[in-house]
């Protein structure tokens, strides 16, 4: 028995769907999320990528071969270096100042999820780490893909939303999505069935925390 990402995804896939379908992913495709949750996810996922660097950095501290400390070193650059920035800027579209990030108390989700992952890095192996990474990972490249097929899904001017849903649909991110799928078939391919389950329960967990950030989003919740 060979196992694959699909297989993590078809282990979970009760939780898999409540994530990618989430009524925060339903409402912001159809442009009637509340401005006010959108504002709350985006300031606590300004605290989620910071952690989400340190996992980065984790993973270069975990790796064993060259390639996979590059790899981790290109992940920890594109966070530090690229995608703060884009995100620091995207919050000031949505009147949030770089001031407002520095200040912002850490909701209990974020706090929950961020070190979560970064507990599973630091107890397990690089794989158990990527596990714990690969519902953010994959999961916004689905979410987008999931969104552009719903006919309720709203694109343009019309929604605005719209750059949020692009960035996770664009060539670039779709093809990191791919690589770390890639990336996860190929380690998987060789585990025994016990570690599989126990790499099941690191994605389950993983992913109902990603379903708690939405909620945190929609309720505003501290
Ligand atoms: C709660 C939460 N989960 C996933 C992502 C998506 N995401 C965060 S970092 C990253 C990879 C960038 O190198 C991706 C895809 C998010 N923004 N917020």
């Amino acid at each position: 028995m060979t196992y694959r990402f699909s297989d993590l995804v078809t282990a979970c896939e009760g939780d898999w769907r409540t994530y990618i379908e989430h009524e925060f992913v339903r409402a912001l495709g159809e442009g009637a999320l509340e401005e006010e949750a959108f504002r709350h996810y985006l300031k606590q996922d300004y605290l989620f990528l910071i952690h989400f660097a340190r996992a980065y950095a984790l993973a270069a501290y975990k790796s064993r071969t060259l390639e996979d400390l590059r790899q981790a070193h290109e992940g920890l650059k594109a966070i530090v270096d690229l995608e703060m920035g884009l995100h620091v800027d995207y919050c000031r579209e949505w009147g949030i100042s770089e001031e407002d990030l520095a200040a912002l108390p850490e909701a209990r989700a974020t706090m929950a999820y961020t070190r979560y992952v970064l507990d599973t890095g630091n107890r397990g192996d690089l794989l158990d780490l990527h596990v714990a990474l690969a519902p953010c990972l994959v999961g916004y490249g689905e979410i987008a893909n999931w969104l552009n097929g719903r006919p309720e899904t709203v694109r343009g001017k019309g929604n605005p939303y719209d750059a949020w849903i692009a960035m996770y649909e664009s060539d670039e991110f779709q093809a990191a999505m791919r690589a770390e799928r890639d990336w996860l078939d190929a380690r998987l391919a060789d585990v025994t069935p016990a570690r599989f389950a126990e790499l099941t329960q690191v994605f389950r967990d993983a992913t109902r925390l990603e379903i708690d950030f939405w909620q945190m989003g929609l309720d505003r919740a501290d």
